[in-house]
């Protein structure tokens, strides 16, 4: 299996030379891995995506797959798409619409120039593997649209690519669809070693399937890194708030929102950090968050403000509470039912190493925020 790698890739599009769609993009995608490029709308990840795949050259910049130069901007080379041997699934699938599901699936082996005994029994297996065997006589226009993505896919697997390349390939889906599809990549991917490239602008969708996330913003990686990694320790403000649902609780000193609440945890921060001046603002996640009926049921050196309940609102398996801490807004998430009415006076509060401490320019400060010590410290302490 291949490693892809991309250095100082940029990519200008020629209607809009001013901004670039993705800029000076390092990114080794490992054999084997299920990297996910995650990010907002327009941030680049379809860009990147169409650049490995040969669909667009990039403006500056070199594509290899382990040794073999697929673009190298400054030397001429571009190796043309049907000749990098990647699989590739779209948000829009473009089956043949006058083939059966077993002829569309068929049709890429053909291409491959397989020769017919094995095509029948290797249509056949990916057909049953993705559970569309007893559709394979259909039509595309016969077929939902969750289960044209799996047609798609099926069509993709069925020729063995060493790299499958996906765009959003489970957007149509609906809820439940999506997980079973979800699912049923991670077993492929289990199951076969595929490297696969995977955009999504979905965090959850990014954190349950990825063995790395890319996380862009307005065509620059953020940050590189396993899921865990990237939801507890955040490189900066964007992807805190950005990876999580509900979002990181974020406050900025000297900000106008929320002043004192941004000063309490600013400043206890500080202390606790040895970090005097340095933290610009600080972050906790809503799970994080714990409430209190007084100031002297929170536990030693832990933070705590006065709050107010202002809301809470069920999900089915867990409650989502907003607070007003101070003079900010927060939102705590509990898997226990809250004990407290609406516009209850009680305490809220979280320990320091819950803490995501960021300087002015809302870069990370590395600090007690080592989050295994911080899960063996819990299972230890029974919190
Ligand atoms: N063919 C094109 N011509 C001009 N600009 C383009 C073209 N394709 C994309 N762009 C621009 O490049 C930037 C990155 O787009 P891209 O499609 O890569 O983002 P994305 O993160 O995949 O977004 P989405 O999730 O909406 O698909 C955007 O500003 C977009 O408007």
């Amino acid at each position: 299996m291949p490693q892809i790698t991309l250095s100082a890739i940029d990519k200008s599009y020629e209607s809009d030379q001013k901004s670039k769609a993705v800029d000076n993009l390092y990114l080794d995608i490992p054999d084997g891995a299920f990297m996910c490029l995650l990010g907002p709308s327009g941030c680049g990840k379809t860009t990147t995506l169409r650049m490995i795949a040969g669909l667009e050259q990039p403006t500056a910049g070199e594509i290899r797959v382990d040794d073999r130069v697929l673009d190298a901007v400054s030397q001429g080379i571009f190796i043309p798409t049907e000749k990098r041997q990647m699989g590739l699934v779209f948000q829009s699938y473009a089956l043949w619409p006058h083939l059966t599901v077993e002829k569309n699936v068929d049709f890429g082996l053909r291409i491959q120039k397989v020769p017919a005994s094995e095509r029948a029994a290797r249509t056949d297996e990916v057909l049953g593997q993705l559970r569309i065997d007893q559709l394979k006589d259909r039509y595309p226009a016969q077929l939902s649209g969750g289960q044209q993505q799996r047609v798609a896919l099926a069509r993709m697997l069925a020729v063995n690519p060493s790299v499958l390349l996906l765009d959003e390939p489970l957007s149509n889906l609906d809820a439940r669809l999506r997980l079973e599809m979800r699912a049923e990549l991670k077993r492929i991917h289990d199951r076969w070693r595929t490297t696969i490239v995977f955009v999504t602008h979905d965090q959850l969708e990014a954190m349950t399937l990825a063995t790395q996330v890319a996380v862009m913003n307005q065509g620059v990686l953020q940050q590189l890194g396993s899921p865990m990694a990237i939801y507890d320790r955040p490189v900066n403000r964007f992807v805190a708030e950005f990876v999580g649902n509900p979002p990181m609780n974020y406050v900025v000193r000297g900000e106008s929102t929320a002043p004192k609440v941004a000063a309490s945890l600013a400043g206890y921060a500080e202390a606790r950090g040895s970090l005097e001046g340095k933290v610009g603002a600080v972050g906790v996640r809503p799970e994080s968050l714990r409430l209190v009926s007084s100031p002297v049921d929170v536990p030693d050196g832990a933070w705590h403000a006065p709050a107010r309940l202002e809301a809470v609102l069920p999900t089915g398996s867990s409650w989502t509470v907003q607070l007003r801490v101070l003079d900010g807004t927060f939102y705590l998430t509990s898997a226990d039912p809250v004990n407290y009415d609406m516009d209850s006076d009680v305490t809220c509060w979280t320990r320091a190493t819950d803490l995501h401490v960021f300087d002015d320019s809302d870069r990370r400060i590395a600090t007690y925020d080592d989050s295994v010590a911080r899960r063996r410290v819990e299972v230890g302490s029974g919190a």
